[in-house]
């Protein structure tokens, strides 16, 4: 209607149709298959026939997830706009009163998923143009390499280059230590969560600083300064040794070093910044902004590791990006294999959009998975590409998922010589 004060009017796009009629959440379902691992899916439905679906994937306590999503969730969700997003994530995290953790975030951040999924799908568009569209054509990821033992582990660098890749992490066998974190049995797959009751290690923090330095020497001397290297120290060293590390490793100039010590306690990483320059990776475990917030505002860090599947979704993560992107901290979105490919495929989009995108972690996932996980994304020449299909571009084969019934894994628990309980 004319409202008589001369404005031009706005001509629809749509030709009278209205987009913007309620797409409601009819039926949520959660889907738990093992094809090689555990993965945990949330698959939403609407009234237009419309579904998406989200990673709910934690590894080695997966049922726990499965739990709140079936008996706290999912009643909530029937009957809701799909379209509200926002709205439902608020709902989920301030309604929820015991917020926050990793069951909680993981729960919402399958929702979120699967609603950004469905709305991109409902709009015909792929989900990085929701968010804003590309800020890079492909994304640069980094691969796992890792051997029982120096020559090894130098190897298994060498055919990731051969493979394309430009950034590649290295994990080896410590000499003197059994089942070292980060080194698999076969050449291209490594499982952590390998036993029903946890696998027990033994760490022993001299004999890996004795170690590490020279293995990353040897990848220089061998490779050079063009491949970007990566080590993830998996939270085993205190402040003091953490500063010590980067320290040494100065002269092999990483792309990052990651959770170099627990970041439970925030300030812990002044130490370490007080003594290295080796950029400064953390967040895998985190679940929300306040975990990194002291961390990022106090640029204690370079690169924020939280992922989507951990940290309650795309709505949360963008968050996070742009309050990082304040103090030029740049994302690095955990991908190892327990996030499953839906997680991957919502974090290429994510990478796409994101301006201060830093690097993806990309651990392959086996052939069983990638086919009950139909995607559209794509790794070519070091960097992983989105596809163009409206939505995050990944489904479920839900026949195909049937038929690896769920099987209870834990991860290992790491303890020192002497007995003492240590992090894993
Ligand atoms: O990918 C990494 O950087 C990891 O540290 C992998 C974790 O150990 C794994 O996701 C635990 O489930
Ligand atoms: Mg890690």
């Amino acid at each position: 209607m004319d409202d008589g004060l001369g404005g031009a009017k706005l001509s629809s796009p749509t030709n009278g149709a209205n987009p913007y009629k309620p797409l409601e959440i009819r039926a949520a379902r959660v889907i738990v298959t093992s094809p090689g691992r555990n993965f945990v899916t949330l698959k939403i439905e609407t009234s237009e026939g419309i579904y998406g679906i989200g990673d709910a994937t934690l590894n080695g306590r997966e049922l726990s997830v499965v739990s709140y999503l079936e008996d706290h969730v999912i009643p909530v969700l029937i009957g809701r706009d799909a379209r509200r997003i926002e709205d439902i994530w608020q709902y989920l995290y301030r309604g929820a009163y015991w917020r926050r953790g990793p069951v909680t975030m993981r729960a919402i951040a399958a929702v979120d998923v699967a609603l950004w999924d469905i709305k991109a799908k409902a709009l015909g568009v792929p989900l990085y143009d929701l968010l804003g569209g590309k800020s890079r054509d492909g994304v640069l990821v980094y691969g796992h390499a890792n051997g029982g033992d120096l020559n090894e582990t130098v190897e298994a660098v060498g055919r990731y280059i051969e493979a394309g890749y430009k950034a590649i992490r290295a994990q080896s066998g410590v000499p003197g230590l059994k089942l070292a974190y980060g080194v698999g049995r076969g050449d291209l797959y490594y499982e952590p969560a390998d036993a029903t009751l946890p696998t027990e290690t033994v760490w022993s923090t001299p004999k890996y600083l004795d170690f590490l330095p020279g293995l990353f020497e040897k990848l220089r001397s061998t490779y050079g300064f063009e491949p970007h290297l990566l080590h993830d120290a998996h939270h085993r060293l205190t402040p003091i040794e953490a500063a010590q590390l980067g320290k040494m490793l100065e002269p092999s100039r990483l792309f990052w070093l990651e959770d170099a010590t627990p970041a439970e306690n925030q300030d812990a990483f002044k130490l370490i910044r007080q003594h290295t320059t080796t950029p400064l990776a953390v967040g895998e475990v985190f679940n929300t902004i306040w975990d990194a917030k002291d961390l990022i505002q106090n640029q204690l860090i370079d690169y924020i590791r939280m992922s989507i599947v951990g940290s309650g979704g795309i709505t949360h993560l963008r968050r996070v990006a742009d309050f990082a992107s304040l103090y030029q901290v740049r994302t690095g979105c955990h991908g190892a294999t327990d996030l499953s490919p839906v997680t991957m495929g919502a974090a290429v989009h994510f990478d796409s959009w994101v301006p201060n995108f830093g690097m993806q972690e990309y651990m392959r996932h086996s052939p069983e998975t990638d086919e009950v996980f139909p995607h559209d994304y794509r790794f070519e020449n070091g960097l992983m590409f989105a596809g163009d299909t409206p939505g995050h571009g990944v489904d479920i084969d839900e026949k195909l998922a049937a038929k690896y019934p769920y099987k209870p894994k834990q991860l290992p628990v790491a303890r020192l010589e002497d007995g003492t309980m240590w992090n894993w």
